[in-house]
């Protein structure tokens, strides 16, 4: 072997560890130099307020003390953090800042930590419950040294078992060509035959065998058949991963299949299935046991003589029995510990735990015949080194398409620690070494096929298992639009749903894209979903931490995570919020593809992305996604949840008559958000109403591909432009024509149609979207002139004529159409509605463009002959509500009767509730009192709530938008009362 290449390798691993070592002091101390603990908190390195919830002493001679937060407040959740098992942490008195102990962290929750401390004869701690303390995470020495010494290994390595394993691994050797192995059976008749094929291969390569499995390909399904099958075999296997949770996965998969395994250092999960089997407890229970104890004994007895006694031959005599003693007791204590490894079949550590320098020396160096390390693509390959020279063959399992391992330092991982064994080794042997799985058993087939496309080459399948699933199967879930449909982009573009901007917080957060999860998971709760079930994910702590701080408490089942700690799991649903929406489209640190890869493909049946596609459009990767997402999934708008976080009367005076390009109003305006954005309020929420139908044409597995006109897949950002300025062009020209419409094709998707809206609104012209189904499309017009009043009929499906009927003026002071943002709402429900009659098999009486089926008219005729006259606005509405709700509150407007239980909006100005015509403060009274909060609102945020006044904000938008489920609750269980009624009616007839 070209010992040069060795060395070459050698020094450059140690240089770039040398800069991860530097970059992670220096780190550490610039943050206990500058940083607050608060600071250090929010870093993620230090869990301040803690309490001691409960202690065990004794798990095999260590204190195991659980944490929790103190509890102040009803929060009781740990802020995120970047704790995970393994990680040695200082403990602190509160207010103190000498260390009072060092621990190994050994497990970490949502809710708790738990730290082993090693208890000896002359520590004992002393936890006070009443106390507060703090966990620091400390740097941890260990694991450079251990890295580095194995380095030294390597190099030094003339000859020994893993000789011709380093030739292929780093020399220019290819792997021998595989080896005949006789015929077996698999233990798992089950396997798939990609699985198969990677058993068989990994069996008879000679050196190297690579297993590369994507996200539920059952990765871990075929390493254990291959350590079984090796077992059978005869061979003595090490098995390793970088992570503690990763070695404790294949502890408990192995001890379900009655191998004799080992497990050496902290298991992370306290599960009895994985304690069980770690080195202290297979050592307490062997035959050495009981005479290890006595010596223990012994030596505690001839330290108390040795303590009375004041003669100095006697202490001498007494040193002397000590040393023997203990003499004795490590050759007894190291007897066993052989006499473990050494029966055991599998011996199960971290990377870094099968070092040399733990209880593996103790065994001949040609005692292993495999190493197997698991997850191998998120591990620094220096770490795969310690165990890889105690075998001549390895297996390695993982997928280098999802995250590598984790560096600080930026410079390091550039020049290559961040490059894994595995990836340098595909990249160098291909199918020479790899075998790839290509059955995946979680995934739906819509997630399935992007994350394919989009990273293994097209070659992922679903398992038809899997292949057609819903949340809606889960036993206990009910149809509904949320549950019925794999993906779902709820776009945040131009609702104003900005980013924190905080100059100085490193990390992002999102409150509007906060409300809207919120309201995403509640409508999965109440269609039936298991918090437990659900994930959400977002890149940034910040956003974890108000993720929690608004959903935990309702919610404590619900996991809300960074992606990095999801790596490995799995969840039903997922909900991802890129946070990121800003004016210069700065994606930043979340743009990394194989992070949002496994973010996506945690999923099984259900993921919901929350994002500003303007935003993350920007960034080539996440582009393919809300391109898939438009084009594959149900696109809504975040308009439809958060009605009101753009006032609902801005749009009136630009877009409701007058024709004149929007113009920027005053400098207060620009702060807020681009004036296009201000404009296009009325238009999104229009757009939404086409955007939410389902891309209900396309059958679950086939390929449809876009039509060429709307060129979403696979464009880049360019594309995103060229697509704007298309759009853009045809609308100029048609302004500049004499025509009198434009009409778009209906093959757009639906963010094609919002561009289409959007430019439309810019130049001041009406824009209609009309026609059902496949036909439905927009068609641009000039408006009519201005003064009229009334609300332009650019709604999606008109629901009925009375809504022409103008209002008395004298309750519209300001001639604010204040109808419309209900309209639109209602628009949305009768569409909604309509869409669900016409799935229950009703399609003749769905028509289109009527948003009523004939007995609800009836119902609305037999309102308006009880009530009278009804508001125009609000009638349908409340017809539709009067039928299912017997309604004894009323709004509180004079002479007003309309019903407010469901849909009644309450004034801060003067608590009282009113209908939806009435709950403006103009309108029932209080827009003096409006005004001037507005003006307060202003200075306090420095934003404009555009129109008169503020809208009123009393009632908050996630609190209307719970509302307004309740209520499409009610229309959906009256639809299908109606529903069961008309068969029942058929089955007479
Ligand atoms: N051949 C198979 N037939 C049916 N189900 C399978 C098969 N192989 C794996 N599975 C199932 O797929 C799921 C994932 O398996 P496993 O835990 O082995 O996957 P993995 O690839 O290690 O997962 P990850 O993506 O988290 O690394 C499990 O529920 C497992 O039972
Ligand atoms: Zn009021
Ligand atoms: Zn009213």
């Amino acid at each position: 072997m070209a010992l040069s290449t060795v060395e070459s390798f050698v020094a450059q691993q140690l240089e770039l560890l040398e800069l991860e070592r530097d970059a992670e002091v220096e780190e550490r101390r610039s943050w206990q130099e500058h940083s607050s603990l608060k600071e250090l908190q929010s870093r993620g390195v230090c869990l301040l307020k803690l309490q001691v919830s409960s202690q065990c002493t004794g798990l095999y001679g260590q204190r195991l003390v659980t944490f929790e937060p103190r509890k102040l407040g009803p929060v009781v959740v740990l802020p995120s953090n970047s704790f995970t098992s393994g990680d040695i942490v200082g403990l602190y008195d509160a207010n103190e800042s000498s260390q009072l102990a060092t621990g190994v962290l050994t497990r970490i929750t949502q809710k708790s930590v738990t730290v082993a401390f090693d208890e000896s004869h002359d520590f004992q701690l002393n936890l006070d419950r009443e106390n507060t303390y703090r966990l620091l995470k400390l740097a941890n020495d260990v694991t450079y040294k251990r890295l580095k010494k194995a380095l030294m290994t390597l190099k030094k390595y003339h000859s020994g078992p893993a000789s011709s394993l380093i030739d292929v691994l780093l020399g220019g050797s290819s792997p021998s060509p595989t080896t005949e192995i006789p015929p077996f059976t698999f233990y798992n008749t089950a396997l798939d035959p990609s699985q198969k094929e990677a058993v068989s291969f990994a069996l008879a390569q000679k050196e190297v065998a690579i297993i590369h499995g994507p996200p539920g390909t059952g990765k871990t399904t075929t390493v254990v058949e291959i350590i079984l099958q090796a077992v059978k075999q005869g061979l003595k296997i090490l098995c390793c991963a970088p992570s503690n949770v990763a070695v404790d996965n294949l502890v408990e998969r192995l001890a379900l299949c009655k191998k004799r395994i080992l497990r050496l250092g902290h298991p992370a999960r306290l599960l009895e299935s994985a304690q069980q089997h770690s080195l202290d407890a297979v050592l307490a229970r062997s035959d050495n046991a009981q005479i290890v104890a006595d010596i223990r004994k012994d030596i505690d007895q001839v330290f108390g003589k040795n303590k009375k006694t004041q003669d100095k031959r006697e202490k001498s005599n007494f040193r002397n029995e000590i040393k023997l003693l203990r003499k004795e007791l490590k050759e007894r204590e190291e007897a066993a510990i052989v006499q473990s490894l050494t029966a055991a079949d599998v011996v199960l550590a971290t990377n870094t735990g099968a070092s040399s320098d733990g209880p593996l020396k103790l065994l001949p160096e040609n005692h292993f015949d495999v190493v197997v390390v698991d997850e191998c693509a998120q591990a620094l390959e220096a770490s795969c080194w310690i165990p890889l020279l105690k075998a001549p063959k390895c297996i390695l399992a993982g997928d280098h398409r999802q995250l590598p391992p984790t560096t600080i330092s930026h410079k390091a991982a550039l020049a290559g620690l961040s490059r894994s064994l595995m990836e340098r080794l595909v990249e160098k042997h291909g199918a020479g070494a790899v075998r790839m799985l290509t059955v995946q058993y979680r995934m739906h087939q819509a997630i399935t096929r992007w994350a394919s496309e989009a990273m293994y080459h097209g070659q992922l399948t679903a398992h038809p298992s899997v292949a057609g699933h819903l949340l809606k199967d889960l036993p206990g879930v009910a149809d509904t639009e949320e549950t019925s449909v794999p993906l779902l982009l709820i776009d945040t573009a131009g609702c104003g749903l900005l980013e924190l901007d905080e100059e100085d917080s490193q990390s992002k957060g999102n409150p509007g894209e906060v409300r809207l999860v919120t309201l995403h998971i509640q409508a999965l709760v109440d269609a039936g979903v298991h918090a437990g079930d659900i994930a959400v994910i977002a890149p940034y702590n910040l956003q974890v931490d108000l993720l929690r701080q608004s959903l935990s408490n309702k919610h404590p089942e619900l996991e809300i995570k960074s992606v990095d700690g999801f790596q490995g799991r799995e969840k039903e649903a997922v909900i991802l919020t890129f946070v990121r929406s800003n004016r210069k489209g700065e994606v930043g640190f979340l743009a990394e593809d194989r992070r949002i890869n496994v973010a996506v493909t945690r999923a099984r049946r259900h993921v919901a992305v929350i994002c500003d596609s303007r935003t993350v459009n920007n960034h080539a990767f996440l582009k393919t996604l809300v391109d898939y997402f438009t084009e594959h999934g149900e696109v809504r708008t975040a308009f439809e949840y958060l009605d009101d976080i753009v006032p609902e009367n801005y749009t009136h005076e630009g877009s409701q008559g007058h024709s004149h390009a929007p113009k920027p109003r005053g400098p207060v305006t620009s702060i807020r958000k681009p004036t296009n954005e201000q404009e296009n309020g009325q238009e999104a929420r229009a757009a939404a109403g086409q955007g939410r139908r389902k891309p209900n044409e396309r059958p679950p597995g086939s390929q449809v591909h876009s039509q060429p006109s709307s060129g979403a897949r696979g464009c880049d950002r360019t594309g995103a432009i060229d697509r704007t300025e298309h759009f853009r062009a045809m609308i100029e020209g048609f302004v500049a024509s004499k025509e009198s419409q434009l009409e778009f094709p209906a093959s757009l998707s639906s963010h094609d149609r919002l561009l289409v809206h959007q430019i439309a609104e810019e130049h001041g012209l009406r824009h209609d979207s009309t026609g059902e189904g496949k036909a439905r499309h927009i068609t641009v017009s000039r408006k009519s002139p201005a003064g009229s009043g009334g609300v332009a009929p650019q709604l999606p499906s008109p629901p009925s004529p009375a809504q022409a009927e103008p209002e008395p003026l004298s309750q519209q002071p300001l001639g604010q159409p204040h109808c419309s943002t209900q309209l639109d709402l209602k628009a949305l429900h009768l569409q909604r509605l309509q869409r669900q009659q016409g799935s229950q098999a009703q399609p003749a009486k769905a028509q289109p463009g009527v948003g009523l089926h004939p007995q609800k008219t009836q119902q609305k005729k037999k309102k308006k002959e009880t009530k009278g006259p009804a508001l125009p606005c609000e009638e349908d509405f409340d017809a539709l509500v009067s039928a299912v709700i017997k309604a004894d509150n009323t709004c509180s407007f004079a002479k007003c009767t309309a019903s407010t239980t469901t849909l009644g909006q309450f004034c801060m100005h003067c608590s009282r509730r009113y209908c939806l015509s009435h709950h403006l403060p103009e309108i029932h009274g209080c827009g003096e009192k409006a005004r001037a909060h507005a003006r307060q609102m202003i200075s306090r945020e420095g934003v404009l709530y555009a129109g008169s006044g503020t809208r009123d904000r009393a009632l908050d938008p996630a609190k209307r938008a719970q509302l307004q489920r309740r209520l499409d609750k009610k229309l959906g269980e009256l639809s299908s009362q109606r529903t069961s009624k008309r068969k029942e009616k058929e089955r007479g007839t």
